[in-house]
């Protein structure tokens, strides 16, 4: 039988690297030219530990071969491969250790930004000229995270947005974009018939389960080619500060893995060629937004319109931001050498540096009973052109950070592995000076209610500050849809207080619509007239497009669905039982876990419904 080393060097290949990593050197015949020159760059990077369990060739050699299989995927999914991922970690390991600030040098202050008021002349002006933009819109969702806060044991965007119609955050997120397309389309005089894009970034964790909810759903409507899964790859972990990979503690022939972050959205856009190809559709936007927050649509023609109408290359949505909630500032960074930048410092990071820099009482409420910076909502818009450009410069890769939990004060071991993790919304920390970077600022109301923390967490929250949990989402599109409809001038019975799974919550009239049949405010205006009421223990469900509220006064539940070619006139006096909001404990395991962890569901008593499923023009007169 031939050695390993008589069979490597029929191959033409120098085996001499693996002579001080022996369980490696007897393997080396085992592999193919590719793995072989993988195997080198490990051995040059400090990783021959990996090999050091490895038994005689004979034994295993499937595992080995998967081990660099597995190799293979995590060096070709890494912008400048493997080696360059390991250097990476070196450097932020070593700043870690010794304590250094990311933020050396910088000084934060307030930016300012595009203040919007929802409703008024300025914020109609922009929504009109962002539904003219949209199409020229893509969106981007990005939905790879396990939601490990929020503990549901489903994909997030499966979730419903609310109860009253069940409709869950992708088919809201879907509806959405359609009701756009179709908006936009319409405003152009019909010029522009393309389809809006959307890609969802996945992970293992959700992949699956995310296309299977598309599947069974026809894609909620849009076509299949419309949307595009990219699917993002987990990285390396690291044992030390040497960046030694760590092995899986479930299999020694393979590398332990975790998630890399939301900010891998801009490597897969740009490796996939997808960016490309629209660019070659004429797409002008990029719009990147999170798994949960029920309200964002609201606020997404206006911001589009700030985007086209400022020409900003990169526009952030914001909101007004409580001190020590769960959501990055907006700050403005000025560095000790001139540059300066606008950027999201992560909210475990800005207490550190208000504190680092003159600041003594770090991340707290000014006079007016917020922090002074805006809370990142994680919704960016991007031109499309710059952004391309830039990443044919970085190839996507976003600068990173290292977050290792160490044993103790020496700081030279972990707790457990750690890895290299990025954030989307630090793309700009590589632009040059001139680019235009703005942002744009909305009351949290109409723009954020993200549903991340489970019941208990959320209970915790100090009081005053939003729970951002499954309770407070779904009140908040109540609350939403009730305050747009008395901005335009119906009667909306006050609110009242009440608790649910520990939180103390706002409870509003539960007011639900589809995106087409109030996609802006001008359209919620132009479909309600005369002098309409509401009551507090009311439902109105309106699921059609051409439903017109006029003189009616609802005291009970009223669910109205329409053929899109419908008209619907609805009014007159409805009253019924109504439907009643039932208390549930998010731990009676009895009670499906999606409406559980909410604390309440509805008991349908009594409702008006009515269904117009053909063309033409009808009157609800009740
Ligand atoms: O690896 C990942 C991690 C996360 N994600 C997605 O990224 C989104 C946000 O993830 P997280 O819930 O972990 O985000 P966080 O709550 O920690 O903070 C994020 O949202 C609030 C903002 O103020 C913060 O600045 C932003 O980082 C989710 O849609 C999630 O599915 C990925 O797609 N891949
Ligand atoms: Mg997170």
């Amino acid at each position: 039988m031939e050695s390993a080393t008589e069979g490597i060097s029929k191959l033409g290949i120098n085996g001499d690297f693996a002579s001080s990593v022996p369980n490696l050197h007897k393997n080396l015949s085992l592999l193919s030219p590719d793995q072989i020159e993988l195997a080198k760059m490990l051995v040059e990077m400090g990783q021959s530990h990996l090999f050091s369990h490895w038994p005689e060739s004979g034994v295993d050699d499937g595992e080995k071969k998967a081990f660099f299989d597995q190799v293979a995927r995590l060096n070709s999914s890494y912008p400048g491969g493997l080696a360059s991922y390991i250097k990476t970690a070196r450097g932020l390991l070593a700043d870690s250790k010794t304590g250094k600030n990311p933020f050396d040098g910088f000084t934060p202050s307030v930016p300012t930004g595009e203040n919007l008021s929802y409703g008024d002349e300025t914020f109609m002006k922009f929504e009109e000229a962002g539904v003219k933009e949209a199409q020229n819109a893509a969106f981007v969702l990005v939905a790879g995270g396990l939601g490990e806060r929020l503990g549901y044991n489903g994909i997030k965007v499966a979730l419903p947005r609310e109860t009253t119609t069940g409709a869950c955050f992708l088919q809201h997120y879907i509806e959405n974009v359609l009701a756009l397309q179709e908006a936009s389309c319409k405003v152009t005089g019909g010029q522009s018939k393309r389809d809006i894009p959307f890609a969802i970034m996945t992970s293992d964790d959700t992949h699956a389960r995310t296309m299977q909810l598309l599947e069974s759903n026809s894609y909620f409507g849009m076509k299949p080619a419309q949307i595009k899964l990219l699917k993002q790859e987990k990285v390396a972990c690291l044992e030390d500060n040497d960046a030694r990979l760590a092995l899986d503690p479930q299999n020694k022939f393979r590398i332990q893995t975790k998630p890399h972050g939301h900010g891998d959205v801009h490597a897969l856009l740009y490796s996939s060629g997808v960016l490309e190809e629209w660019q070659r559709v004429g797409v002008r936007w990029v719009l990147f937004f999170q798994d949960t927050n029920g309200l964002l649509f609201k606020a997404i023609p206006a911001s589009l319109g700030v985007s086209a109408t400022k020409g900003y290359h990169v526009n952030s949505l914001s909101v007004p931001r409580k001190a020590k909630e769960a959501i990055g500032g907006i700050a403005k960074l000025t560095h000790t050498d001139g540059r300066s930048m606008v950027i999201n410092v992560e909210y475990n990071q800005l207490d550190p540096l208000l504190r680092a820099t003159g600041n003594p009482d770090g991340d707290v409420n000014c006079e007016t009973g917020y922090s002074p910076f805006p809370g990142n909502i994680n919704q960016l818009i991007m031109e499309l052109g710059p952004y391309l450009e830039e990443l044919k410069k970085t190839g996507g890769a976003i600068k990173e950070f290292v977050n290792p939990k160490y044993k103790d004060a020496s700081k030279t071991a972990f707790k457990s592995s750690t890895r290299l993790e990025c954030m989307m919304q630090d793309y700009p920390k590589t632009l040059p000076s001139s680019a235009r970077v703005g942002f744009t600022v909305m009351d949290a109301w109409v723009a954020y209610a993200p549903v991340k923390n489970n019941p208990e967490d959320a209970a915790k929250v100090p009081k005053g500050n939003p729970y951002h949990s499954a309770t407070s989402g779904e009140m908040a599109v109540y609350r939403a849809n009730s305050l747009i409809l008395r901005k335009a001038g119906v009667q909306v019975e006050d609110p009242v207080k009440q608790e649910f799974n520990g939180q103390e919550v706002e409870v509003w009239p539960r007011v639900v619509w589809k995106p087409k049949w109030g996609l802006t405010y001008a359209d919620v205006k132009k479909k309600v007239a005369g002098s309409s009421s509401i009551s507090l223990k009311s439902t109105l469900a309106l699921k059609g497009r051409n439903i017109f509220i006029e003189n009616i006064s609802l005291d009970g539940a009223l669910v109205v669905e329409s053929h899109d070619e419908a008209e619907v006139k609805v009014g007159g006096s409805v009253k019924n039982k109504g439907w009643a909001i039932e208390k549930v404990d998010y731990k009676d395991t009895s009670v499906p876990e999606e409406l559980r962890i909410r604390g309440f569901r509805f008991q349908q008593a009594e409702q008006l419904e009515k269904q117009y499923t053909e063309p033409g023009k009808f009157e609800l007169k009740a």
